[in-house]
């Protein structure tokens, strides 16, 4: 929906709930003031109830009809205002006393200068329109009905009367365009705030996504180096301090080299995935797998011993093999395994540096004695 086709709707909800509002009040005044023409207009109380229950039915269908969510709310407030109006003229013309006329006028009059523009946002021509009966019909028929004369008149709120049904217009559009303001304000506000969480959204989905690729090898979907170091000196810090085992396995493709010159690299890349792929499986749960760079891994096993170790080493390896197997690859699909368990308990104090180049220099030895296997032991058989 357009903005501004939004605003209209906007604006008209809640003038119809302001018009509501305010027939509701008029008819609690209308029927506040039945004691007034009682006691002060004692001759022709019965008329002026009649007017005003006449008035209090229109007001009924006014509410009634505002109720339905109208199209032109203010058209019905202005059917309800026009009515009283009328009905004030006529009234006014049966007040035989000064006093009472001075009353009925100034309440009128008030409740033009104060309760209508306070409660309705109507423009100064629908003000003007509501006020015509009394611009055109009060003093003609003040002239021709009533029994006071035109001084009487001019004592009991004339001039009031007459400056409010110039202010009221002006009021009436000050508070109008006061209010179209806030509306067109508010929609724009509106708008800009869900410009803005679309935009926070849509910064929160780079976020995330250059987090991923801060933390991680795209080819595999492994943690990184540093991803895996930052894991490794975690764990290990950890398992110093509640004396447990720490094992690492680094893992080195064999023959990647080779892969990549006989079957060109999109294979030399699988391989290296199926081997991302058997290391983050040996890792477990709790473990973690990161390509450290190349065609090297670290697999990280936080509480492994050494035989919990060897299996997952193990693990990697038939992997690797069934792997070969169901696909049917053509080409070597193994690796170099330099495996280091750290017992704390026995072995005390140990570097995330020295565990690593230990691990390291085992899977070397290993490669050079003919590739293909796991180079076992706990840190001290290095
Ligand atoms: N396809 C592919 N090749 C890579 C990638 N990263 C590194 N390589 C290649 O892997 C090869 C690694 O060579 P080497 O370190 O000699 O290792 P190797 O051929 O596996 O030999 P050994 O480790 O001794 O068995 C190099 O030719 C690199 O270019 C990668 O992401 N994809």
């Amino acid at each position: 929906m357009p903005c501004s086709e939004m605003e209209d709707e906007e604006s008209r909800h809640y003038r119809a709930r302001l018009n509501h509002t305010f027939v509701l009040f008029a008819m609690a005044g209308l029927a506040c003031f039945l004691l007034f023409d009682y006691f002060q207009v004692p001759d022709a109380w019965p008329t002026l109830w009649l007017g005003r229950f006449l008035l209090l039915g229109v007001c009924v269908l006014c509410v009634t009809l505002l109720r339905r969510q109208p199209r032109r709310p203010d058209d019905i407030a202005l059917l309800g205002a026009v009515c009283a109006n009328l009905y004030f003229c006529f009234g006014a013309t049966m007040i035989q006393d000064a006093i009472t006329l001075s009353l009925w006028n100034l309440s009128f009059s008030t409740s033009m200068l104060i309760a209508m523009p306070a409660w309705l946002v109507w423009g100064w021509r629908y003000q003007l329109v509501s006020s015509l009966p009394l611009i055109l019909g009060y003093l003609p028929l003040f002239l021709w009905l009533s029994p006071l004369s035109l001084k009487d008149l001019a004592g009991a709120g004339g001039a009031y009367m007459v400056a409010t049904m110039i202010m009221a217009p002006a009021l009436a559009h000050a508070r109008s365009s006061t209010f179209l303001r806030t509306v067109k304000l508010r929609r724009a506000l509106e708008v800009r705030n869900a410009e803005l969480s679309h935009m926070n959204q849509q910064l929160l989905t780079q976020q995330h996504e250059l987090e991923y690729r801060a933390n991680h090898d795209l080819l595999t979907s492994l943690p990184n180096r540093r991803c895996g170091l930052e894991f490794l000196d975690r764990t290990l810090a950890a398992s110093l301090r509640e004396r447990r085992c720490l094992s690492i396995l680094f893992v080195d493709v064999d023959r990647l080299k080779y892969v990549n010159d006989t079957f060109g690299h999109p294979q030399g890349d699988r391989l290296i995935q199926l081997v991302a792929a058997g290391a983050a499986q040996a890792a477990g749960e709790e473990g973690m797998a990161c390509r450290l760079g190349g065609d090297e891994f670290l697999v990280v096993l936080p509480g492994a011993c050494d035989m919990a170790s060897q299996q997952a080493a193990n693990q990697l390896m038939h992997h690797l093999e069934a792997q070969r197997l169901e696909e049917q690859i053509a080409f070597p699909v193994e690796v170099s395994i330099g495996r280091v368990t750290h017992d704390s308990v026995l072995q005390g104090e140990i570097s995330v540096q020295d565990l690593i180049h230990i691990a390291d220099d085992r899977m070397y030895r290993q490669k050079r004695a003919g590739r293909h296997a796991v180079v076992k032991g706990s840190n001290q058989q290095a």
